[in-house]
């Protein structure tokens, strides 16, 4: 079976711009709108023209400069409200008069204060006088999941017979679920006689999570428009997103049958222009455009993607126009994944050095939110580095403060056993650096010493590097840590480490005059 063209009615420069704390300006409206119009949606709803100058102009400059979609405005089923619609979108290519009123006898009895009869009547005028104006003119039945079924059929049966070629079916306040609303959508197919005359549309929003599983369900029963935003932007909790309704249809196409004009490449880069002009930031797990729509932490699930994506990735990266997926290295992650970079980062390194790497790597991941590239470079950096140890770093602990003298002790492991001291000094590095040096046992003075952090965020990996100075060498000892106290008493002990290999101990005893 052929899949059936659903059409995509973008709202994001209306419903969308409802968001809570969202302004557009027109040059940011143009630019969203020729976007969109690259991402060959159908229907561009360029906003709300009567709403005020700035949308009235904004609306004009899109009709006048966006060529491909059809543009709507919306409108009151007044004729004030009609008239500036029609005169901002009369320049279109494909001009739509988008009009409504709302049906649910909540609506009728609290807000417009109108009988049902009255509302037939306004709906027969309002579309009647949108029809003489434009040849593309959408009913919406504002709250229709609200409404009395049977009304609503009367409603949308007088809508297409004034003129509505498209009629709209809203979840304004987003209410209904998935079985109800495709019930609702073949209830209408059913019952209103002229239902032929128009395409049927869906519009829900995102009250109870159901925006988009609500559109699925509407499409799957008949209707071949949906009213989405990039993002998921509108009123409230905001509308079906457009994006996952998109790539729910294209990776499920043989299970509904239908399909989108959308150009998919075009999604991720929308997404990023509608957040950076809005200002509302995509979740990190947002579906389809989220940073981690398309990242694998874990090592089960980034084994089975380095052999084949297809094993966790249900639709491809480059079909969203994201570049690669990405294989983020935390603490769930495996061997696979870390052999992986190794080789990626272009080590070449033996087994047994990877067994040591990969377990340094994890005690770091313990630590650290995620591992970054240079995260693994330095470890690597430093496991070359090393050398028989005389000493390792056992325990530390500084208390410091802008009131206090900062003090440190600190545990040195040798073949011998614990080796252990305490010691003040100005700052918490001079603190440890002296504890360790007590520790040790003989003196031996820091020529020079440099802090930086490897990586970036809060979490950042801290490098020491430390210079000692023995017998006219100098050695350097480089430590790693997300706690800088930790590196820079690592640095020192590894510099130690070296001075001893080259010197020996003897030599150091009689240095210090033992
Ligand atoms: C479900 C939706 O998303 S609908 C779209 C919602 N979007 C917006 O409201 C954004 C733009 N809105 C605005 O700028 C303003 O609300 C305007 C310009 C439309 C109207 O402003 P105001 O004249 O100050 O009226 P206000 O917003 O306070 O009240 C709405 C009026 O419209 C009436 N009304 C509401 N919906 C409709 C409708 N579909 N058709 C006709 N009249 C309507 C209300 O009954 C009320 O009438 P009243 O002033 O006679 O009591
Ligand atoms: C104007 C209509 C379509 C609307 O936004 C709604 O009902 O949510
Ligand atoms: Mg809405």
């Amino acid at each position: 079976m052929e899949a059936r063209k659903i059409q995509i009615f973008d709202t994001t420069l209306r419903d969308g711009e409802q968001t809570p704390g969202v302004s557009l300006q027109t040059e940011e409206k143009v630019e969203i709108a020729l976007a969109l119009a690259k991402l060959k949606v159908d229907v561009i709803e360029a906003g709300f023209p009567v709403a005020s100058p700035g949308d009235f102009e904004a609306v004009s400059q899109i009709a006048a400069k966006v060529k491909g979609p059809t543009i709507a405005a919306l409108a009151r089923a007044n004729e004030r409200d009609i008239e500036a619609a029609y005169k901002a979108i009369k320049k279109a290519e494909k001009p739509r008069i988008h009009t409504f009123i709302a049906t649910s006898d909540i609506h009728l009895e609290h807000k417009l204060k109108m009988t049902r009869a009255e509302l037939l009547n306004r709906v027969e005028k309002a579309v009647s006088y949108a029809k003489s104006l434009v040849a593309d003119v959408e009913f919406s039945a504002e709250d229709a999941s609200r409404s009395d079924w049977d009304f609503l059929c009367q409603v949308y049966e007088k809508a297409i017979a004034a003129g509505a070629n498209v009629i709209n079916i809203p979840d304004t306040v987003g209410y209904t679920t998935p079985v109800e609303f495709g019930a609702l959508i073949t209830y209408i197919r059913e019952h209103v006689p002229n239902i032929e005359e128009a395409v049927i549309s869906v519009h829900c929003h995102d009250d109870l999570g159901m925006a988009v599983a609500n559109s699925l369900a509407a499409i799957a029963a008949g209707a071949s428009q949906v009213e989405c935003t990039i993002n998921g932007l509108g009123e409230r909790a905001g509308n079906a997103a457009m994006e996952e309704l998109v790539m729910a249809l294209q990776t499920r196409r043989e299970y509904y049958q239908a399909c989108t004009a959308i150009n998919t490449q075009q999604i991720y880069r929308t997404s990023r222009l509608v957040s950076t002009l809005t200002g509302i930031a995509v979740p990190p797990n947002k579906a389809v455009v989220g940073d981690n729509a398309f990242a694998h932490e874990s090592g089960i699930h980034q084994h089975g993607v380095l052999n084949n994506p297809l094993t966790y990735e249900i639709m491809s990266p480059e079909a969203v126009g994201i570049s690669r997926n990405a294989i983020v290295l935390g603490k769930h992650s495996g061997r696979h994944a870390f052999e992986e970079r190794l080789k990626h980062l272009g080590y070449e390194i033996d087994t047994d050095t990877i067994n040591t790497l990969f377990a340094k790597f994890k005690e770091l991941a313990d630590r650290k939110k995620m591992v970054f590239d240079k995260d693994i470079e330095a470890l690597v950096a430093e496991k070359a580095a090393v050398r028989p140890e005389w000493y390792t770093l056992a325990y530390h602990h500084v208390a410091s403060g802008n009131q206090t003298l900062a003090t440190a002790s600190v545990q040195l492991r040798t073949s011998a056993g614990l080796s252990e001291a305490a010691s003040c000094g100005n700052g918490p590095v001079d603190a440890v650096i002296k504890a360790v040096e007590q520790a040790v046992g003989f003196p031996i003075g820091l020529k020079d010493y440099q802090l930086k952090a490897v990586t970036a965020g809060e979490d950042a990996l801290g490098e020491a590097t430390v210079w000692i100075e023995r017998d006219d060498h100098t050695f350097s000892g480089r430590g790693l840590s997300i706690d800088v106290i930790e590196a820079s008493a690592k640095a020192y002990v590894s510099a130690i480490n070296k001075m001893l290999a080259v010197c020996g101990f003897p030599a150091v005893e009689q240095a210090a005059g033992r």
